[in-house]
């Protein structure tokens, strides 16, 4: 059997990144760096700014300002939203045609065909069953399952997830968290936001904690959930209403 070793995970920079729109400034200047293959977790209240950090980092948002680099050449990365974007074609089909654009497959599945690398993505998220079913009559849950899977297929080193567990009962949000660290156990970093404070403390190594446009903390999950240094985010965790 071949073991798969992932190199390490290139670090992420932001320097002083702000975002502002028509003069309303969304994001103060935030520097800051992730390194390692750990599982950050972004936290705030609504308007918070957590989406935008996240799409600033992955580059789908220029910065106002400031600059947003790799330490070394910028990884493979891939993105899971709240709602899922699918096309309008079967679940395999919305996996053979990333597999069309995208190269090279993931190292265990070098020497498969398209479908054959798709029809195991679909396994492996338990999904075969509804190969050929179209992709956007699915459940929720089914739909997130299918995005996490297209993702898994890009073998990506850095994975961003905005919220992706917010629309899911609890068996669902069970199989998206149970894939999330699956991706971070074969060396994938996780970058996710979330506004359930469970499931924060289940998942996080860190935590980034963003109010009003600001990045008030970037702490180690313990540190922030037990001795969190703003008053924002002390409230926060107590389940005060913070705006
Ligand atoms: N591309 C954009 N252009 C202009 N304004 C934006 C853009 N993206 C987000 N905003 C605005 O920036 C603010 C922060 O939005 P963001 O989506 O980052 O918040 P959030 O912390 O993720 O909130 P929520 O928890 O509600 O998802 C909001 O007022 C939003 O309307």
């Amino acid at each position: 059997m071949t073991i798969y070793q992932a190199p390490p995970v290139a670090t992420l920079q932001l320097e002083n990144v702000s975002f502002v729109h028509r003069g309303s400034t969304l994001l103060k200047p935030t520097t800051l760096q992730l390194a390692g293959c750990h599982r950050t977790l972004i936290m705030g209240p609504n308007g918070a700014g957590k989406s935008l950090l996240m799409r600033l980092s992955h580059g789908l948002l220029t910065p106002t300002s400031g600059s947003v680099h790799w330490q070394s050449e910028p990884p493979a990365q891939a993105m899971v939203f709240q709602r899922p974007v699918l096309l309008r074609r079967s679940a395999l089909d919305n996996l053979t045609y990333v597999l069309a654009i995208n190269n090279p497959p993931r190292p265990e599945l070098k020497g498969l065909s398209r479908k054959a690398q798709a029809m195991s993505a679909l396994e492996k998220f338990g999904l075969a069953p509804l190969a050929k079913r179209p992709a956007r009559v699915l459940s929720g849950g089914e739909q997130q399952r299918l995005a996490l899977a297209r993702a898994w297929l890009l073998n990506p080193r850095v994975l961003f997830l905005d919220e992706p567990t917010s629309a899911l009962d609890p068996a669902a949000i069970k199989a998206v968290e149970d894939a999330v660290l699956e991706f971070h156990h074969s060396g994938t970093r996780i970058v996710m936001t979330t506004h359930d404070l469970h499931q924060a403390r289940r998942l996080a190594n860190d935590v980034l904690f963003l109010h009003n446009g600001e990045l008030l903390e970037h702490t180690p999950a313990n540190v922030f959930f037990t001795a969190p240094s703003s008053p924002e985010a002390g409230a926060f965790i107590r389940g005060e209403l913070v705006w």
